[in-house]
């Protein structure tokens, strides 16, 4: 139910806050210090993000927070090579994220 489902995203975005590669997600990207990405990503996401709507009780179920985390990550995979420092840790990130609300679940 909606109490559950709160505390289990407050779980799961601090393991990502604080996540050794979270780094190139913590914040939004800078379009002016990233060329190309505004026109590339049309719907940006990050961690910093992600808290602000949470503390806001703009998530109505994990579901939609799940929806918001992965667009994080789908955008990643879109603009990064796998093969860069940002692509590995995207992936990394995706996978840690799958497991662990699988596992709270
Ligand atoms: C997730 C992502 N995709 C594409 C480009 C850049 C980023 N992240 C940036 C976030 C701000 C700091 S940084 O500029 O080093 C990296």
């Amino acid at each position: 139910d909606d109490s559950k489902d709160l505390a289990m995203c407050r779980i799961l975005l601090a393991e990502l806050e604080s996540h050794q590669d979270a780094g190139p997600f913590l914040t939004p990207v800078n379009p002016k210090s990233v060329p190309g990405y505004r026109k590339i990503i049309k719907k940006p996401m990050d961690f910093s993000t992600i808290r602000d709507k949470l503390t806001n009780s703009q998530y109505l179920n994990l579901e939609t927070f799940i929806i918001d985390v992965n667009l994080v990550f789908d955008n990643c995979e879109k603009f990064n090579e796998d093969n860069s420092v940002i692509g590995r840790a995207g992936h990394t990130m995706r996978r840690f994220f799958q497991r662990r609300w699988t596992e709270l679940l």
